[in-house]
């Protein structure tokens, strides 16, 4: 029996659209796998009442099946479905590593990657790549169609999860299929800006790098609240906001002294507009351990 842990995950950055992400210190899914002749799935925790325990309806089905490795699995879930934090990625990614290990495949970590992101197309329609990989590999990664790179940072953050869900399916609904050459150069200038900050661990550099013209002004429309959200956060000292992969949950990029007031300032804005919300005080941090 192999229990591996896989961190909540933030995708996009706003300007690294489906190719940024960063592992969260917390939270975290905590999943088991044991040898079985079929197999089966049970889900406990955070939002477990939402997650399907069908394995051709689960992300972790899909892993099953590109291993070949049946298996008794159990997913207690820290980090809620719906939430633009990676929750179907988490468990994805945790189940990879440990059915690598389990039926000793010997695929690398980020070998590992494009099998956890056929998970992500089972909830979302794409196998989209950006949370798996740092569920796996850990820090800030870039991850394109040849493969992920990525840099260990500890770069404060602050993910603020309002009390309601939107589905990462329905949210790409809302993604412009085109775009103007001016935002494409804006972008491309604030991507690269987040890198250096991010291979610097400068959460300064990182803020300017976060903003993007084109995905994000259609994601924060499904979010109640977003502007005056953000605006706080950057009134207590925050270096950048945007939404968190998919949304609902806002990031937020500070140093460390100024997070617990980033955090409160972001609660205080969404219960302003009639939300609750919980804001996790984080860092980026280590991807996918076996316990
Ligand atoms: N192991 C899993 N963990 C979380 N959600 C899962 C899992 N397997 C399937 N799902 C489904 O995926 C959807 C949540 O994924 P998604 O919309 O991408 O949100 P998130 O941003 O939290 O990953 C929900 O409909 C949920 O039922
Ligand atoms: N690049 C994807 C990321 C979705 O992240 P999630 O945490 O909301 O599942 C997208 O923006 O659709």
């Amino acid at each position: 029996m192999i229990t591996v842990r896989a961190p909540a995950t933030s995708a996009n950055l706003g300007s690294g659209f489906d190719t940024f992400g960063a592992a969260l210190a917390r939270p975290a899914d905590v999943v088991t796998v044991e040898k079985a002749e079929t197999t089966s799935i049970e889900v406990t925790g955070v939002g477990a009442q939402y997650i399907p325990e069908d394995p051709e309806k689960n992300t972790v089905g899909a892993v099953v099946e590109a291993l070949e490795a049946p298996a008794a699995i159990h997913i207690d879930k820290g980090v809620r479905p719906a939430s633009g934090l990676g929750s179907s990625a988490a468990s994805a990614a945790a189940a990879a590593v440990g059915l690598n290990e389990l039926y000793d495949r010997g695929y690398s970590r980020e070998e590992l990657v494009p099998i956890a992101a056929k998970g992500e197309a089972v909830v979302s329609g794409v196998a989209h790549a950006d949370n798996v990989a740092p569920a796996i590999v850990g820090g800030f990664t870039v991850t394109t169609p040849n493969g992920t790179h990525g840099v260990e940072t500890g770069v404060p953050l602050v993910a603020c999860l309002p009390d309601v869900a939107v589905s990462t399916r329905d949210a790409r609904r809302v993604v412009p299929e085109t775009a103007s050459m001016e935002d494409v150069v804006e972008t491309v200038g604030n991507a690269a800006t987040l890198t250096i900050g991010m291979c610097r661990s400068d959460p300064e550099l990182v803020g300017e790098g976060m903003d993007d013209p084109v995905v994000t002004p259609e994601r924060a429309r499904l979010i109640t609240g977003y502007d005056d959200v953000r605006e706080a956060a950057f009134e207590a000292g925050a270096d950048g906001v945007t939404v968190s992969g998919a949304g609902p949950t806002v990031l937020a990029v500070c140093t460390e002294s100024d997070r617990r007031h980033v955090a409160a300032a972001m609660v205080d804005a969404f219960a302003n507009a009639g939300i609750e919300s919980r804001a996790y005080q984080t860092r980026i941090g280590r991807g996918a351990t076996v316990l």
